[in-house]
């Protein structure tokens, strides 16, 4: 049972369109992340979910309720958090969640002891007097989400949440916020530029761009439309390089890009280029010197090893390795690329313009 539903949900500001057409489906317990860059229409579509803005057509459903017309309801649970979470700052931490509990008419007596848990639970029980004044960013952003956690809302809708955290901090609210999904069942969706932690974390993410989103799923899958013409990668670090070698894996039946070191062909034909002996029908990126200083980034992998990319219509990585093994060179290392994130965010907002739609699991 999906607990957000957004159906052709629209926004648009004086004939500006920041949300267009969005479709999408959230279920209880899943950690989504919004990704997109700034102007993309995230907030605008947060502002509509939370009921704080109404679109202009389409609809929106959280926890079953209307946001426009259930405001207050859907305010109950779901808690936001802002990137700039404002506290009385002469007001203890302690206080200020106090303060928050008595705005939701929570009784005194279970507020205090809630917020105290809260607090433990966020890693401030040391400074539960301290002023919010005084507070690292860090602790800021903690006493925020204890702040949306103290109404016990099913959702919680976190706009960069590790903005401006040391690694440690981020690591552990990170570890927090999948707790709270994993342990307690709610709902997160995540608001981030970040992507190595959206990654990390998140069960799915969409991508926005210019007010539509243009795709979502997991990670992997995401990934895998990446390989939209089904092509693998391989990568190879090697040591011990020598031109028979290049020629091999160039060669070998299903490469269609090759990206190495440059070797001389055995006729005394020259370098390899394209359609050269055995690598017919593969594209050569050769670069000069197999080792040492290279021209080519990151073609030089560590200990003198060097790096060979290899774009093949199927998964080379076993033939691959074991044509250096044959061929006497030593092998450090042989993966099929797994695209990341960050491949991902640049392919699509990058790239530009060349987004298939439909590929999208919303
Ligand atoms: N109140 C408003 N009045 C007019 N235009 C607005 C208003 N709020 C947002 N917009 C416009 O709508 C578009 C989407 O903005 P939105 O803030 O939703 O993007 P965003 O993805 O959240 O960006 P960011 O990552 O910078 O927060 C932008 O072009 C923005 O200028």
């Amino acid at each position: 049972m999906p607990i957000i539903e957004l159906s052709w949900l629209t926004k648009r500001y004086d004939g500006q369109t920041a949300v267009n057409g969005l479709n999408l489906t959230i279920a209880k317990g899943e950690i989504f992340g919004l990704l997109g860059p700034n102007g993309a229409g995230k907030t605008t579509t947060i502002l509509m979910m939370l009921g704080l803005t109404e679109p202009t057509s389409g609809r929106a459903r959280v926890c079953g309720l209307d946001p426009t017309r259930q405001p207050l309801q859907v305010k109950r649970r779901v808690g936001y958090m802002p990137d700039d979470v404002g506290f009385y700052e002469d007001r203890t931490a302690l206080d200020n969640l106090l303060f928050t509990a008595r705005l939701n008419r929570i009784a005194p007596t279970p507020a205090r002891k809630l917020a105290l848990e809260l607090l433990e639970r966020v890693g401030l029980s040391d400074a539960l007097e301290k002023k919010v004044g005084a507070f690292s960013r860090g602790m800021r952003q903690r006493l925020g989400i204890a702040d949306v956690l103290i109404k016990r809302p099913e959702v919680i809708i976190l706009d960069e949440p590790t903005l401006g955290i040391d690694p440690e901090g981020v690591r552990e609210l990170l570890q927090l916020i999948r707790d709270l999904s994993r342990l307690e069942g709610l709902t997160v969706l995540l608001s981030s530029h970040h992507l190595h932690q959206v990654q990390q974390i998140c069960d799915r993410v969409g991508l926005f761009v210019r007010g539509e989103l243009i795709a979502s799923g997991d990670v992997g899958s995401l990934a895998r439309q990446l390989d939209d013409d089904r092509s693998v990668t391989v990568e190879l670090e090697v040591s011990g390089w020598n031109a028979a070698l290049g020629e091999t894996l160039a060669g070998l039946e299903g490469v269609l890009a090759y990206n190495g070191p440059r070797y001389e062909l055995p006729d005394g034909g020259g370098e390899a280029a394209a359609g050269d002996g055995a690598a017919a029908n593969a594209e050569i990126a050769g670069y000069a010197s197999a080792g040492g200083a290279s021209e080519a980034a990151g073609a030089t992998a560590q200990y003198g090893a060097v790096r060979v990319t290899l774009r093949c219509s199927r998964d080379l990585t076993t033939e691959a390795a074991k044509a250096v093994i044959e061929n006497g060179a030593d092998l450090h290392a042989v993966q099929r690329k797994q695209y990341g994130l960050d491949d991902i965010y640049h392919r699509y907002f990058e790239g530009g313009g060349t987004v298939d739609r439909n590929h999208g699991t919303t």
